[in-house]
């Protein structure tokens, strides 16, 4: 076995999915070219059925190029493969949201579809720990919440019963081409992660190279090194978060949720505020426009002596009375 398929076993079992089906996202690019090479390897004697999934874009003439090369290499590794293609760039000016968010989100939409008419466990991409480095001075740069600075996560949930699992997470983009160098595997090239006008490939090709020559040749470490402990920081909070919205929750129906106002106004404000996120996010309530501003107008509402009623956005009703707040949404 080539020493990074050894690594990606040692990264993700393949006891752990001996028996599921995975669906693995391909782009055609070389991350996503090595992380299914190497899977299709280390699966237990053929075992665990993988499946590969391709979202054609549309959004580079030569887009069904790459759509065509990941079919063909699907089959040569004996894999069933999925593609489907999105407009993207009329979902985009539709809903004038940029490109890449609205690619993104036609990916994901297309991969929890994919997966659930699979019966798939798992959705695996192939971020790297190069992704993980420039998503998190990205996010420095342009700002970002203290949740924000743990970047990629290794695994969440996409739906009940499915996993997004990124097992690539810890390693270097130099690896996945040495790999895919010594296997004699190519891949696509995508021409516009060269060009230099979205602000991620500035990121990549200039300023990260720039701060690695000359004064911060321990800036990918110091990044991965913030991301982590980050995301430790993020665990506990939740953990907390959690524990205190149990505590305070009073009585829960379809249409309402109360809760112990007294007990969260004594809570410290950015832990009550995390509850707060945690409990929309469990009612699966908007949080789009909750901004920073509308979480504070919710805490002083707990806090407030005098009952009092505050429309949050997302059309949530926030009635405090007594000790009790009681939240509803409108429509
Ligand atoms: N067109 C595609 N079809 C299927 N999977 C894709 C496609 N594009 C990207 N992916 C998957 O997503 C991973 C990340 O891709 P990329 O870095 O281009 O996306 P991103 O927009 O930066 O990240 P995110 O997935 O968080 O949106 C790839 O390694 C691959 O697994």
């Amino acid at each position: 076995m080539h020493p990074f398929e050894s690594a990606v076993s040692a990264s993700w079992p393949p006891q752990s999915w001996t028996d599921c089906t995975v669906l693995v996202a391909v782009s055609g690019g070389a991350d996503s070219v090595a992380l299914l090479r190497a899977l299709a390897a280390v699966r237990i004697s053929g075992k665990g059925r993988l499946i590969v999934a391709h979202l054609d874009h549309q959004l580079r003439p030569e887009s069904d190029q790459d759509a065509s090369f990941v079919r063909t290499l699907a089959e040569r590794l004996g894999l069933p493969a999925v593609i489907d293609r999105a407009n993207v760039q009329a979902v985009a000016d539709a809903a004038g949201d940029g490109v890449e968010a609205a690619a993104r989100a036609a990916r994901y939409e297309f991969l929890q579809a994919t997966a659930q008419g699979f019966g798939a466990r798992f959705v695996v991409t192939a971020h790297t720990a190069d992704d993980q480095i420039e998503t998190l001075l990205q996010r420095i740069l342009r700002g970002t919440s203290v949740a924000g600075l743990s970047g990629i996560p290794r695994a969440r949930q996409l739906t009940p019963g499915i996993s997004l699992l990124r097992p690539l997470l810890s390693f270097r983009r130099a690896d996945v081409e040495q790999y895919l160098a010594d296997v004699e595997q190519d891949f696509r090239h995508d021409a516009t992660n060269d060009q230099s006008h979205y602000f991620r490939n500035r990121l990549r090709n200039e300023l990260l190279p720039l701060l690695r020559s000359d004064y911060l040749p321990q800036v990918d470490q110091s990044l991965l090194r913030l991301a982590a402990g980050a995301a430790d920081c993020r665990d506990y909070v939740e953990s907390q978060a959690d524990q205190l919205l149990d505590e305070c929750l009073l009585h829960e129906t379809l249409q309402h949720v109360t809760l112990d106002a007294a007990k969260l106004a004594a809570a410290h404000s950015f832990l009550a505020t995390e509850a707060c996120v945690l409990l929309w996010r469990r009612r699966d309530w908007s949080r789009q426009a909750m901004s920073r501003e509308k979480w504070l107008a919710l805490l002083t509402l707990v806090a407030e002596e005098e009952s009092a009623v505050i429309e949050l956005p997302g059309g949530i009703r926030a009635e405090k009375k007594g000790e009790q707040l009681t939240l509803t949404p409108l429509s």
